[in-house]
């Protein structure tokens, strides 16, 4: 009997750094799911649930959800698609969940998108969103075709409340001190970094 291995792939980089894009574009190409814990927190504070309520403030003041909030949502997610190949987006963003998500799957592969910090926030300062679905289109490089709607619904796009420049200074100072030793357990596991841009397990 073969037994077919799941590929089950962690995308990281910093905030805007393109994680979103890249992973749809990959999604198109290949069969996996994708599931962004920024979209899923998202959906939670516009259907107000109690970890919408929570999330929101953590999401607007950009810093991180604790932990334990975070790593509960993602891994019920995961667990529902637990026959999927899958792309994470966003998660494990601490060591903590770093751990938890190495306990409960295992992980063959890690994508770091590495983006000078002065190109992030370009790039944020035009970032419009689809807040439904998710999609994210950028005013220089990805533009939508009719301003401010959306290619596929024709819904209105919107700017993230956490996109404002001195919001995105504190995400990056955080992605400095919280998520950057996360790319440093991965390799002091054994991860074979490419490039400096792209990580992959050694077995
Ligand atoms: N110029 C440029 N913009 C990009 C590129 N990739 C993504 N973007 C834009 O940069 C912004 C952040 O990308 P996103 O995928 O939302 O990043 P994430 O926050 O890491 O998920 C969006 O407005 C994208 O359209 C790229 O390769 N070049
Ligand atoms: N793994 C996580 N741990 C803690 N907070 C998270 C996590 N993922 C998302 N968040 C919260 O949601 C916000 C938006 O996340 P995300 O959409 O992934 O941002 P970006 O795409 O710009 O990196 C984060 O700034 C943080 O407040």
């Amino acid at each position: 009997m073969v037994t077919r291995m799941l590929f089950r792939a962690v995308i990281m980089g910093p905030p805007g750094s393109g994680k979103g894009t890249v992973s749809d574009r990959i999604v198109k190409n290949f069969a996996l799911k994708h599931l962004s814990s920024g979209d899923l927190l998202r959906t939670n504070v516009q259907n107000k649930t109690e970890i919408g309520v929570v999330a929101k403030s953590y999401i607007d003041q950009g810093q991180l959800v604790p932990d334990d909030v975070i790593t509960r949502l993602v891994l019920q997610e995961l667990h529902k698609i637990n026959e999927t190949n899958w792309l994470l987006d966003g998660f494990p963003r601490t060591v903590p969940q770093a751990v938890a998500l190495d306990k409960a799957f295992h992980i063959n592969s890690v994508i770091d998108l590495n983006v000078p910090f002065q190109t992030i926030k370009d790039r944020l300062t035009a970032r419009w969103i689809h807040p439904a679905s998710g999609r994210v289109y950028n005013t220089e490089f990805n533009p939508p075709k009719v301003p401010e709607v959306d290619d596929l619904t024709g819904e209105p796009l919107v700017q993230r409340e956490d996109d404002k420049p001195e919001t995105v200074t504190r995400r990056l100072k955080g992605y400095e001190a919280l998520t950057r030793p996360v790319l440093e357990y991965y390799q002091g596991r054994h991860w074979l970094i490419l490039g400096k841009r792209f990580a992959t397990m050694g077995d």
